[in-house]
């Protein structure tokens, strides 16, 4: 998918809702583990759902290599599921990959090409030659994670490299990289009072903010400092949307939370107008 479908998009839908798809099978109701596949028959319940509600999931990748083959088998149907049913939503695999040329190749493929998503978060601490593979790859995004949402963040991300935070040098210097034009950043929600530094130097970059709901960051004010004039912000929740209710009406308590989010971004993308 091009940034501008994805920005389609947020406007048809008047949502720049992420729902994350963080299956644990001890927080999913009971009913469900009599099924073949629980965590696919969970996520096919959640899309089925929400999918109006919002422009794109986000399965992190460890809530499915955790339950080893059977796990990447869920993974790999709920791709498939989405890309088949729901072609215009925008697919994210919270994956942190990177590594040396050669094998950022091979997750490239596996995250691009085999399983068919549209973007894959990577970490950007092994430079250049480990981040340009993924841009090598037409209308697929890679998301570099910038300033995460968790506490750890203050113990590199933000201590000065030549005179200049590491988060900022990942800025600037992934600018540079060849295909950079399909370069996305994670910031955290609850690193709010930061996005109007980062949006000087990433001003139309879309950002992906985990972070609101359980992690206790705020919607409004990701908007007010982080929206651009493309909109650029994925607003990411996962355990407050999907665990909403571990009963039988699981889905619609999830479609509920993620309405409520919804009503708040549609607020936010008026203010654009
Ligand atoms: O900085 C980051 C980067 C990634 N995440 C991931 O996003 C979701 C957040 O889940 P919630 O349940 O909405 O808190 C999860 O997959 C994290 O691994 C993040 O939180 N912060």
């Amino acid at each position: 998918m091009t940034t501008e479908q994805l920005v389609a998009q947020i406007h048809k839908k008047q949502s720049f809702l992420c729902i994350g798809l963080d299956v644990d099978l001890t927080k999913i109701p009971q009913h469900l583990l009599k099924e073949e596949d629980p965590i696919f028959a969970f996520n096919k319940e959640i899309i089925d759902a929400t999918h109006h509600l919002c422009v794109a999931y986000k399965p992190n990748t460890a809530f499915y290599e955790a339950y080893g083959i059977k796990g990447w088998v869920s993974l790999e149907k709920t791709i498939k599921y989405l890309n088949t049913n729901y072609p215009d939503i925008f697919t994210i695999a919270d994956a942190k990959r990177g590594d040396i040329g050669n094998t950022s190749t091979m997750y490239a493929k596996a995250f691009f090409e085999d399983l068919g998503f549209d973007s894959v978060t990577v970490a950007p601490y092994m430079g250049k030659d480990s981040v340009e593979p993924f841009l090598a790859f037409k209308d697929k995004h890679t998301i570099l994670l910038a300033l995460t949402s968790n506490a750890g963040a203050f113990d590199y991300q933000t201590k000065l490299v030549d005179n200049k935070e590491l988060y900022k040098q990942v800025l600037v210097t992934s600018k540079t990289y060849k295909g950079a034009e399909n370069l996305m950043y994670v910031v955290g929600a609850t690193k709010a009072e930061y996005l109007s530094e980062i949006r000087q130097i990433i001003p139309n970059s879309f950002l992906l903010v985990p972070g609101v709901g359980a992690q206790g960051g705020n919607l409004a004010d990701v908007c007010k400092y982080g929206m651009s004039s493309n909109v650029g912000l994925l607003i990411n929740s996962s355990r407050g949307i999907i665990y909403a209710s571990n009963n039988l009406d699981f889905a619609n308590a999830a479609a509920q939370k993620a309405q409520d989010l919804q009503k708040q971004m549609k607020i936010e993308l008026d203010k654009l107008n």
